[in-house]
């Protein structure tokens, strides 16, 4: 479940994108990317999953080197979940899901017992088996998003890349999302996902990497990193962070929302002195 990123620079032709990116994740866990827009989330994706191979320094995936792989080997390490998405077409949401195993089969061949005991184990991993005959174009947003999950899970790789799997979902089914993906960090999944909401990472992250202009700006547990200040280097506003129940559990709250003469931790970090 180890990937290992070493001294990644990554450039679009001229334009310098990633430049000396160093991280390592070891064990099952949950890393979020936090950063602005266009800071190179995405593009480093991209080269963790092997698409741009164009970068110097390394990544490695349970000690293979990405670039070096097959294409169907790669498939067995490393899995990728996109944001949910409308199909062309009306599959059925076991159909969805088997078409993570293509990996396990040939091309001149079809999905066989072994690949539908597969799906039906991802769909039961998420609680959407009893889903399984449905439209995938009939599902809520958040019903779409886990069986894109299952999708990835069904093809047996345990480092999976989720690109903002929560966005566009409704609150409820942001936390639900987010609760099972967390479930599975801890049956021995590695996720590594974006997100630009600092409370995801409060409440989820095992590992925290905040980028801005292309490079690591921090990195370590949401206790080390996150704070006010770091907050407002990435996005420009600013942010408290409270701390509730003893410090079991933190929140942001907008620097214009905290009132005037508050006292509290979110006023000690959002003036820049650590709490
Ligand atoms: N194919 C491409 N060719 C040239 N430049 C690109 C290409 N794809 C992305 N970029 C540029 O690289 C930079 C990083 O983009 P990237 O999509 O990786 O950022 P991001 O952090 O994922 O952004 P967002 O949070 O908005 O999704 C941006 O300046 C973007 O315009």
């Amino acid at each position: 479940m180890s990937i290992q990123v070493d001294r990644l620079h990554f450039s679009y032709r001229s334009k310098q994108v990633l430049t000396d990116i160093t991280f390592s994740v070891e064990e099952p866990s949950l890393l979020c990317l936090l950063g602005p827009n266009g800071v190179g989330k995405s593009t480093l994706f991209r080269c963790m999953l092997g698409l741009l191979t164009g970068y110097s320094g390394s990544i490695t995936a349970e000690g293979h080197h990405i670039r070096k792989l097959a294409p169907a080997q790669l498939a067995r390490l490393v899995a990728y979940v996109p944001q949910s998405h409308s199909p062309a077409f009306s599959y059925s949401v076991q159909d969805m899901v088997l078409m993570g195993t293509a990996s396990h089969f040939s091309l001149m061949s079809s999905p066989g017992r072994k690949e539908r005991g597969l799906a039906d184990e991802a769909m039961e991993r998420l609680g959407i088996l009893h889903l399984r005959e449905r439209s995938f174009l009939e599902l809520s947003g958040g019903e779409r998003q886990l069986v894109l999950i299952a999708r990835a899970l069904a093809q047996q790789a345990r480092i999976l890349f989720m690109d903002e799997p929560t966005a566009n979902l409704d609150y409820g089914n942001q936390l639900r999302v987010l609760q099972r993906v967390k479930e599975l960090t801890r049956g021995g999944y590695t996720v590594i996902q974006s997100t630009h909401n600092p409370d995801q990472v409060l409440l989820f992250a095992d590992r925290v990497l905040a980028m801005k202009d292309g490079r690591v700006f921090a990195w370590g547990t949401p206790g080390e990193v996150m704070n006010g200040e770091l907050l407002k280097e990435l996005y420009g506003v600013d942010i408290a962070l409270e701390q509730l129940y003893g410090g079991a559990v933190s929140v942001c709250i907008p620097g214009f929302a905290v009132p005037a003469g508050a006292v509290g931790d979110g006023k000690r970090k959002l003036a820049g002195v650590s709490g």
